[in-house]
């Protein structure tokens, strides 16, 4: 069992590589067995082409390695917030996908601008705030995640499967790893898509509420078009 995520946690990493999202080594997936409170994430610093599905580290939920002879992924503590706070949530991405990372270095959400964004996130992809210097100087891979649980206090994650940290960049997280991958490669084309709606016409708006509740709702609301996408 342990072995089948291990394998389907390698395959979402070399995913991101496949849809051009991560550049050297810059991005990581994991995944979590909630049964046995052990997650899976790639480990860090190596090159997507030499990575293995042997070379993935295991942890706890408390951060202790559990198996792997390689150091986990450097963002491991901000993956672990997000599986504590998202008990929904079975698999989390982190890229520094082009797009997605220029508006969080903008400080900016990207806001619902038209029904492609709708078909996936309900409102806007919100951007956290910058971390206080204490922050940045403390546990900074744990504030990570703690800025992005602050940032969903009033958002369901299951509504709005991602988020902007800023001056960083893109999270996103779904179901399991491989749903983590896809959010993230929704989240880069919103956020491609909203910068050139901006640059077409710097006075645009978000959407209206019921196109958006048009969009978001027949596919994952109670009567979702899509029953696998039902919430
Ligand atoms: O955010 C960062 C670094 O700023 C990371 O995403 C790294 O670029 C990838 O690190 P590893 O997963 O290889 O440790």
């Amino acid at each position: 069992m342990l072995e089948d995520l291990k394998q389907q946690v390698w395959q979402a990493n070399m995913n991101l590589q496949k849809h051009g999202l991560v550049v050297f080594t810059w991005g990581n997936a994991s995944g979590i067995d909630r049964e046995k409170g052990l997650i899976v994430i790639k480990p860090s610093g190596v090159e997507y082409d030499t990575m293995q599905p042997e070379d993935m580290v295991v942890l706890d939920l408390a951060g202790n390695q559990v198996e792997g002879n390689l150091r986990p992924s450097s963002d491991t503590p901000t993956h672990i917030v997000l599986y504590r706070n998202f008990s929904a949530i079975g698999g989390v991405v982190h890229t520094h996908s082009t797009c997605a990372t220029a508006w969080a270095q903008a400080g900016k959400s990207i806001p619902a601008f038209g029904t492609t964004h709708a078909d996936y996130f309900y409102g806007e992809v919100p951007c956290t705030r910058n971390l206080s210097r204490e922050e940045i100087q403390g546990e900074y891979e744990e504030e990570t995640g703690n800025v992005i649980v602050e940032k969903f206090e009033q958002r369901n994650p299951l509504h709005v499967p991602g988020v902007l940290v800023a001056n960083h960049g893109p999270f996103s997280w779904g179901k399991d790893a491989h749903d983590a991958v896809y959010h993230a490669v929704v989240l880069e084309e919103l956020a491609k898509m909203a910068f050139y709606t901006c640059s077409a016409n710097s006075e645009v708006k978000a959407m209206d509420q019921l196109l958006l509740d048009k969009h978001f709702l027949r596919k994952h609301g109670k009567n979702a078009y899509y029953g696998q996408n039902k919430l």
